[in-house]
C-alpha cells in the first residue's frame, strides 16, 4: 500500500469508527465490577496505599494484561473485589458505569453485579444495593430511567437530553456458599420493583461447582415463587 492509500484506509477506518460510536446500542451482559474505569482503579489502589496486599505497579501491569486470558481477567477481578467494598465506591462505580456506556450511545444497559457484604464497613447485601441505586440516581451526563421510574437526573427539564434505559440483575458468584445464594435470589425478589429483572450466574469457572448454586435455586423454586431465571 503506498501512503496515498493508507491515508484514504485510515480516513475510512475514522468514519466508520464514528458511526459506530453514534449507533444507539443496547448491551445486554455488562458485570459492575467489570465496568470499573483503569483510571478509578489505580486511583482506588493509590488510596488504599500500598500496604504489601496491592501494590500499584503490579496493578498497571495486570491492566495491561487483563485481556489476554481468562486467568488474568480473574487475578483482576480479585483486585476489583478488595476495592469495591464501601457504599461510596460502589455508588461511585454505578454511576461512571452508566455515563461511559451512555456516553458510547448505549440506550438500554443491562447492568449485573454480585452483592457483596463487608462486616468492617457495615455493608450489607441489601446495602451494596441501594449503594448501587445511589449511583444510578448519582448520574449526572443522562437520564436514567429505571424500571419505569424516572431517575431525578433531568437537568431543567431538558427533553433534549439523553436517557439510558437501567436495569438490573444479581449475580450469584460459583464459589458462594449457598447460603449466600438463596439471601441473593431472595433479594432479586425483595428489589423486583426496584429494577432488578432477574438473577446471573457468574463467577471464575475454574473454582467451585455449580451444583452448589444450582441445588438451592431449586429448593428455592420448590418453596416459593418461580424466580431462577427470570423475575419478570
Ligand atoms: C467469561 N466471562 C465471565 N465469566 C463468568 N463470570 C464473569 C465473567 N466476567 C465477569 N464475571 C463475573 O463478574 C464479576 C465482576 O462483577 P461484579 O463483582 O459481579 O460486579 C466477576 O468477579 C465474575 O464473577
Amino acid at each position: 500500500m503506498n501512503a496515498r492509500e493508507i491515508e484514504n484506509m485510515e480516513a475510512i477506518n475514522a468514519e466508520l469508527r464514528q458511526w459506530c460510536h453514534e449507533l444507539p446500542k443496547v448491551e445486554l451482559h455488562a458485570h459492575l465490577n467489570g465496568s470499573i474505569r483503569d483510571s478509578t482503579l489505580l486511583e482506588l489502589v493509590k488510596n488504599h496505599g500500598d500496604n504489601g496486599v496491592l501494590i500499584s505497579k503490579d496493578v498497571e501491569q495486570m491492566i495491561l494484561e487483563k485481556g489476554t486470558s481468562l486467568r488474568k481477567c480473574f487475578e483482576l477481578f480479585a483486585v476489583y473485589h478488595v476495592l469495591a467494598t464501601d457504599h461510596e465506591t460502589v455508588k461511585r462505580i454505578t454511576k461512571e458505569a452508566v455515563e461511559d456506556f451512555a456516553a458510547d450511545n448505549c440506550i438500554y444497559l443491562e447492568l449485573r453485579t454480585t452483592p457483596k457484604k463487608n462486616e468492617a464497613k457495615g455493608m450489607t447485601k441489601r446495602s451494596y444495593m441501594d449503594a448501587v441505586i445511589d449511583g444510578l440516581k448519582a448520574v449526572d451526563t443522562v437520564d436514567v430511567d429505571l424500571c419505569g421510574c424516572e431517575l431525578t437526573n433531568k437537568k431543567n427539564g431538558d427533553w433534549r437530553r439523553k436517557k439510558i434505559f437501567v436495569r438490573l440483575l444479581l449475580s450469584i458468584n460459583r464459589s458462594e456458599a449457598t447460603s449466600a445464594a438463596i439471601e441473593t435470589v431472595n433479594l432479586a425478589m425483595e428489589m423486583k420493583d426496584m429494577g432488578v429483572v432477574g438473577i446471573d450466574l457468574s463467577g471464575d469457572p475454574t473454582v467451585g461447582q455449580w451444583d452448589t448454586v444450582l441445588t438451592s435455586a431449586r429448593t428455592r423454586q420448590k418453596t416459593g415463587p418461580s424466580c431462577y431465571s427470570s423475575l419478570r
